[in-house]
């Protein structure tokens, strides 16, 4: 398997080494002294629903708890369902505003997700719908239990890399990163606690 250069921690914002992409990891987006009552928060004040996705014609429960919020009006397709977003709410604005100032860029929706334990997962997937446009700028906040994140190139399935995403990291996905890669967070053998992940888009 052809091996992508190792990944160094630092608590600067790095660049990951992916070719056909734009990848960034900021590992103390959210101050460790932040972290509890940030998470508290979201627990208690996000609509969390199970939702169900069709798989082979079978419909079943998604290993994983998610809920949208954004504009009104920035309704997003996935699955073959559209959702409508739930409307902002004080601990996700002032999320988005730290977003606006860290990086420029004015998210204008969110889609929350909370793995209860390390059976809860998401499979491999790009974020690629049309209404992310041509170039889907994501930005990505991991709270509580740290989860390991694989990337696999689109047309070389076997180039991977794999993170680790701490409590309190941005990662930040840009340019053609979708077009080439998919990612996906993977099932744990291990008994994990809960973990909360952002993700911040902008739908056109
Ligand atoms: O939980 C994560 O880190 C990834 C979530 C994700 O890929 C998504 O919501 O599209
Ligand atoms: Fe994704």
């Amino acid at each position: 398997m052809p091996l992508l250069p190792t990944f160094t921690i630092t608590y600067a914002p790095q660049r990951l080494s992916l070719p056909d992409a734009d990848v960034y990891l900021l590992l103390r987006f959210i101050p460790e002294a932040e972290q509890a009552s940030l998470w508290q928060r979201l627990q208690q004040e996000i609509a969390w629903r199970q939702e169900e996705i069709k798989l082979f014609g079978k419909t079943i429960p998604q290993p994983r708890l998610t809920a949208w919020y954004g504009d009104a009006g920035k309704s997003y397709t996935y699955s073959g369902l559209t959702w409508q977003p739930l409307p902002w709410i004080p601990v996700l604005t002032q999320l988005r505003e730290k977003l606006l100032s860290t990086t420029g860029i004015s998210f204008n929706s969110v889609l929350l997700n909370l793995y209860r334990t390390g059976q809860d997962s998401m499979g491999w997937h790009a974020d690629d719908e049309p209404e992310l446009g041509p170039s889907p700028i994501i930005a990505s906040i991991s709270l509580g239990q740290e989860r390991s994140f694989h990337f696999r190139h689109r047309i070389q399935p076997d180039v991977k890399q794999k993170l680790i995403l701490p409590s309190g990291s941005l990662l930040l996905m840009a340019g053609q990163t979708q077009h080439h890669w998919q990612h996906q967070v993977p099932k744990s053998a291990k008994p994990l606690e809960p973990r909360i992940n952002l993700t911040f888009r902008v739908i056109r």
